[in-house]
């Protein structure tokens, strides 16, 4: 383990005193807080997973995230490609119930790779409603789109822009918005030596100020009496509270909303801030902007280390009033620089061919037009060279849409293939011949691994069930099941529960 930073030491030590450094160092070193959620997404619960769920993270809803506490390989388990759990650090659990998104809203996640706080709103907003996942590194970007797939979510655009480019499609738009921002990540250090090695103190209003501009970018596509929650992995208050502090003086119209999280520990009050901005040359930039006083940041919360109940996180909600004011700003240098555009998909409402090979594809696969089907239907098709979308909604950025919607099938060499997405949507119920293995079947390994198995059926399409939760596509073909599980997700799972 990498030796924590002597500024960061004395940072925290001005900020939260010796008592709070002590408490930290001890839970320092101990193992650090691991967690998962569960998809609410695909169904009832796996019975295997019963004695797994003892000990909930106590800011999320019931079924929704559980401490892990076993030494358990949860990610080897074939439950994991099912997408019926995330595994995530339980404080990075807290800014979804804080903006707590309902169905039927329009709600952005403008910083979301890889995706735990995307797949978190998506589930409670039972897919129904516009999200918008937005993440400028395309590299990131890919694993985005990868986790919303396997976790069954159905109302998503994924986009890889710069914020002030999605600014541009969606001004005044959005019910809410989470900005879950680039830090230095100090509320990491126990889990990741990595944060620990590439701390720097001379870095911290370099990240304030990307934040800074990130957020303001956000609150322009805030529709009046929306909200936005502003989370970071870090501790200190010159990302946090000054970086608040900033966005309030610039967007008069825009409040701080207070937050209940159990265990939380209440941000710095005003007066705290002052005195602190005699001590570090940051916060007395932004204190001496201020002719009022300053807002109040005590509204704003941290989940510490030291409390024992996870890693670090702080988390901001605000309100907007009336209209935001609008300042252009570049948000990234991601913007600087004119990215390729091989990840647009096509608007425009061609694709008519597809759309026939997909009805037809439909009618002989799936039993429940009624219900999922018809659901699909009736949204807009949308058409890129190789990929029909079931789209999520209009308008859309010009470019740069990796995801319009969910990807329905595939179209290589003349040939049609279902989209490994559209398998990790279905339920059993949905398909006219599922293939179903218990929890603990080796079929399951086979599978998974890229082997063909033999089982009995109709010649034709089908997906493969662990249980109910679907794990992807395969061909029947006298009674042979040819493997059309994604080539670059097989690799050996085990049964680790
Ligand atoms: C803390 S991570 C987000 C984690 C994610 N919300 C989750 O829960 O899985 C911050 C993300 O912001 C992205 N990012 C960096 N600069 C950005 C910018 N200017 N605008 C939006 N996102 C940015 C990073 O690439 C990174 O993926």
């Amino acid at each position: 383990m990498f030796a924590l930073p002597k500024e960061f030491e004395s940072l925290f030590l001005h900020c939260f005193g010796q008592e709070a450094w002590n408490e930290y160092l001890e839970q320092f070193h101990k193992p650090p807080a691991k967690g998962f959620r569960v998809s609410t997404l695909k169904g009832a619960i796996p019975s295997v997973i019963n004695p797994l769920l003892a000990d909930p993270v106590p800011w999320t809803k019931e079924m929704e995230g559980f401490y892990i506490h076993q030494d358990l390989h949860l990610g080897r388990d074939p439950l994991h490609a099912t997408g019926y759990y995330y595994l995530q650090e339980p404080s990075a659990m807290a800014p979804v119930p804080v903006l707590a998104p309902v169905p039927g809203e329009r709600v952005l996640d403008l910083c979301a790779a890889p995706g735990g706080k995307t797949t978190q709103i998506a589930q409670r907003m039972r897919n129904e409603g516009i999200l918008i996942a937005n993440e400028p590194n395309r590299e990131r970007c890919a694993i985005l789109a990868e986790n919303l797939e396997r976790l069954g979510v159905t109302n998503a655009t994924v986009t890889q822009l710069d914020p002030d480019e999605l600014r541009d499609t969606y001004p005044a738009y959005f019910d809410a918005i989470l900005v879950d921002a680039p830090c230095s990540g100090e509320g990491m250090f126990r889990k990741d030596d990595d944060a620990i090695r590439m701390w720097q103190r001379e870095q911290l209003s370099a990240y304030a100020l990307r934040q800074s501009s990130i957020l303001h970018a956000a609150i322009a596509m805030l529709r009046p009496g929306g909200r936005l929650v502003y989370s970071t992995c870090t501790l200190n208050p010159i990302e946090n509270e000054a970086v608040c502090a900033t966005l309030l003086r610039d967007q008069p119209t825009l409040s701080l909303s207070p937050i209940q999280l159990p265990g939380a520990r209440a941000g710095l009050t005003a007066e705290r801030f002052t005195k602190l901005a005699k001590l570090i040359p940051e916060l007395q930039a932004v204190a001496s902007s201020f002719s009022e006083p300053l807002p109040a940041l005590e509204r704003t919360i941290r989940i510490m280390p030291q409390a024992g109940y996870a890693e670090g996180h702080f988390v901001a909600k605000f309100a907007l009033d009336g209209n935001p004011s609008y300042q252009k700003t570049n948000t990234t240098g991601y913007s600087q620089k004119k990215r390729g555009n091989s990840l647009r998909a096509s608007r425009m409402p061609s694709g008519f061919a597809q759309q026939k090979q997909f009805a037809a594809f439909a009618n002989e696969t799936f039993v429940d037009h009624v219900t999922w089907i018809d659901d699909l239907y009736r949204r807009d098709f949308i058409s890129s060279p190789n990929v029909l979308f079931a789209a999520s909604h209009r308008p859309l950025p010009s470019r740069n849409v990796l995801r319009p919607g969910l990807p329905l099938l595939e179209t290589k060499h003349h040939h049609i293939t279902p989209h490994h997405a559209l398998a990790l949507a279905a339920k059993p119920e949905n398909l006219r011949a599922p293939v179903c293995f218990s929890y603990g079947d080796t079929r399951i390994i086979a599978y998974l691994s890229g082997e063909v198995i033999s089982q009995e059926g109709p010649d034709g399409w089908t997906v493969v069930f662990l249980e109910h939760l679907p794990l992807g596509w395969v061909k029947r073909v006298k009674n042979q099941l040819k493997n059309h599980y994604p080539k670059g997700l097989r690799r050996a799972y085990s049964f680790e529960i």
